[in-house]
């Protein structure tokens, strides 16, 4: 994608971005409600055409070329439409139906881990099983480049985990994967590279270590009792910010280049010299989240 740009009307919803993703590669798409997400995927995705810029998916126009790219997409939207009185079984056979050279019905059951279920109706199926439903239709015409529109919504941990390690399997396989989540850890663990969206532009685009260099560690604590904010300690001249989490107050520093290991000394030294016991105390490098969240605050680059 070189450029892209789309409207609504006079409203710029996507105003100039630019991405690349390669076979055996995940790119996550992760940005603020309204930042332009949706909008760029159904445009990659074929739905809609670009008003400028270029997009090649396979090396074609998804939009003009449709018939010739959409066998090779697999698509995870975020509402799947089943039919809730046919069973797991009958909907993976009728979409086979639908797809040239579909993946065995089995396969692709035990690929998502719904193989147990394959009797089951899908009006009886959980939030996180029908979303496991959706992921065995994207991937059952053995796609080249899969859309993965926040996959993991509605699943408890393990389910989640057994998803993770369904779509690294296709990654490992040489698929292309573009997935959207508001899971910054799902990125975190499953990203290659990503890119944060932000009011239709691409504010922060790389590796996950690359997106979170340049924004500090940080060093946190529960603020003692008894102890005013004030006479906290400035360290390697940053000043704490104050959270309250709970019955808590939590100090959080973040710190420039370089000076965590200074400043963990001084911290400590200051507490030994004030008899204090520091809480949770905790010294970590900036997580996606950090990064995030100085972005949706517009403090971006
Ligand atoms: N059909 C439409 N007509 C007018 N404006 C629209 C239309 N679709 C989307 N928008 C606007 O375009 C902007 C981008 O929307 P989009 O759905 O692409 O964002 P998103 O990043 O997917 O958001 P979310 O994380 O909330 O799903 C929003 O401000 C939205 O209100």
């Amino acid at each position: 994608m070189e450029g892209l740009r789309q409207r609504y009307g006079d409203f710029e919803a996507v105003a100039g971005i630019s991405f690349d993703v390669r076979h055996g590669e995940l790119f996550a798409l992760l940005g603020t409600n309204g930042a332009g997400k949706t909008t760029t995927l159904e445009t990659v995705e074929g739905y809609r055409p670009a008003h400028a810029g270029t997009v090649r998916v396979l090396g074609r126009d998804p939009y003009r070329e449709r018939r010739a790219v959409r066998p090779r997409m697999g698509i995870m939207l975020q509402e799947g439409g089943f039919l809730a009185d046919l069973t797991v079984a009958e909907t993976v056979d009728h979409w086979r139906g639908l797809t040239p050279d579909p993946r065995p019905g089995d396969e692709v059951l035990d690929m998502v881990g719904l193989a147990d279920r394959a009797g089951v109706r899908v009006r009886q199926l959980s939030g996180g099983q029908k979303r496991r439903l959706d992921l065995a239709l994207a991937v059952l015409g053995r796609p080249r480049v899969v859309f993965l529109d926040e996959p993991t919504t509605g699943m408890d941990p393990e389910a989640r985990r057994a998803t993770w390690r369904t779509v690294r399997g296709l990654v490992a396989d040489g698929v292309a994967v573009v997935l959207t989540t508001h899971y910054l850890e799902e990125a975190e663990e499953l990203a290659d590279r990503l890119a944060i969206m932000h009011r239709g532009r691409v504010e922060v685009e790389g590796t996950v270590a690359e997106v979170s260099a340049g924004h500090g560690d940080r060093v946190g604590f529960a603020v003692p009792d008894r102890l005013a904010v004030a006479d906290l300690p400035v360290l390697h001249g940053a000043a704490p910010r104050i959270e309250v989490r709970g019955e808590r107050a939590v100090a959080t520093y973040r710190l420039g280049g370089g000076t965590l290991q200074p400043a963990l000394r001084d911290l400590l030294r200051w507490a030994d010299e004030h008899r204090l016991a520091l809480d949770g105390l905790e010294a970590r490098s900036a997580s996606l989240e950090d990064v995030f969240l100085h972005t949706a605050g517009g403090e971006a680059r």
